[in-house]
């Protein structure tokens, strides 16, 4: 049961409600205060568009600008990374943050202002999600998490950040979308907020979201099929086979290729979202990055009662290896995730060498 609040509360009463309860700091309260009014800043340029001349590619003609990933970023890209450094340097609640956008981590002592005040949190995120998207008037996001800097770490580098999705203390991602929603965890549940524009306030709009255990809807990007491993071959094939098929039902299929646009609507109804292993992405572990898109998406994916995996473990139990580490995603309705681990662990029992003796 999802429930719809009576009277509007605004995040920072929410905030300082779950404080009141115990779930959570002053100073992480206003951590995730920081980043919500920067993703307002980031909702405002995007909402812009072309008039704002914020579309198209970073760089200039012929010289874009390549992040850590290999990938062109867009001018958006850059900007929200610059909206959400901005922000976070000034609010006095970290030891440093990292982004999809940067090569490493960034201490709070780097930023080369005297004085900034230092915390106690490391904050990661994905400044922009759904790049793709952006010139064409479809939904994007930014993605966040929060992890507690390691005693004794005055000034964290990369390695500090290496810590399990179970670790997070906070995770979170804004939608840009008709509506900017904001959906947050603390680690009691997982809750919805809608910036009402006039005010300039998030509104909580859902509390306690519940992901439907079962669901007849899947999202992937079907044109990388050729390219999938057997188990996920099988399970696709099952799915579109419908009624006639083993899963005795049929199953409808959505990829709006914005990972937050994607999240949100099984949020909101259900579904499975998976970005599995490939011939493309196989040597580099995957497609989508471990430490600010899947591991926070997973905490606020089972903290509204789905579930996480990589297809062959639980997600937010995958011990880091690197900073832009990416890996195999399988979230969203529990019933569903569980069928699609199914097909790997029955895959890897069916293939496994005999053992000798
Ligand atoms: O282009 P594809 O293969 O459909 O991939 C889409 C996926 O890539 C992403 O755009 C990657 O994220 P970024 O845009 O932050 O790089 C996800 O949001 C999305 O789910
Ligand atoms: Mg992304
Ligand atoms: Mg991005």
């Amino acid at each position: 049961m999802t429930a719809r609040p009576s009277t509007p509360c605004s995040l920072t009463r929410f905030l300082i409600e779950e404080q009141r309860a115990g779930h959570l700091g002053p100073d992480l309260r206003l951590l995730v205060e920081v980043v919500a009014r920067a993703c307002k800043s980031i909702s405002i340029a995007v909402g812009k568009g072309a008039l704002g001349g914020v579309l198209g590619e970073a760089g200039s003609p012929g010289a874009a600008s390549v992040n850590v990933q290999g990938e062109a970023q867009k001018k958006l890209d850059v900007i929200a990374n610059d909206v959400l450094m901005e922000a976070n340097a000034w609010g006095g609640h970290l030891a440093g943050l990292a982004s999809e956008e940067m090569d490493h981590s960034q201490p709070i002592t780097d930023f080369g202002v005297d004085g900034l005040p230092r915390g106690d949190y490391l904050l990661l995120f994905d400044p922009l999600d759904g790049s793709s998207n952006i010139d064409v008037n479809v939904s994007v996001g930014t993605i966040f998490s929060v992890l507690r800097c390691p005693e004794g770490v005055a000034v964290p580098a990369d390695e500090h950040y290496l810590q399990p999705g179970t670790e997070q203390l906070v995770a979170g991602y804004c939608v840009y979308g008709p509506q900017t929603t904001l959906v947050l965890t603390v680690g009691h549940g997982t809750h919805a907020f809608t910036l009402d524009r006039e005010i300039g306030s998030f509104i909580l709009t859902t509390r306690n979201i519940r992901i439907p255990e079962q669901t007849a809807e899947f999202a992937v990007n079907m044109s990388n099929q050729r390219h999938w491993q057997p188990p996920m071959q099988a399970y696709i094939n099952d799915l579109l086979a419908g009624k006639t098929g083993p899963r005795g039902k049929d199953f409808n299929m959505r990829w709006i290729a914005s990972m937050v646009a994607d999240v949100h609507r099984i949020m909101t109804r259900g579904g499975i979202f998976s970005y599995p292993l490939d011939a493309k992405c196989e040597a580099k572990g995957g497609k989508l990055r471990l430490m600010y898109e899947a591991n926070p998406m997973a905490f606020l994916v089972e903290q509204a009662g789905g579930a996480a995996s990589t297809g062959r473990g639980r997600m937010m139990e995958v011990q880091p290896t690197g900073l832009h580490q990416r890996v195999p995603v399988f979230l969203g309705s529990k019933g569903e995730v569980e069928a699609a681990v199914g097909y790997h662990h029955a895959h890897d029992r069916a293939t496994a060498e005999p053992v000798a003796g």
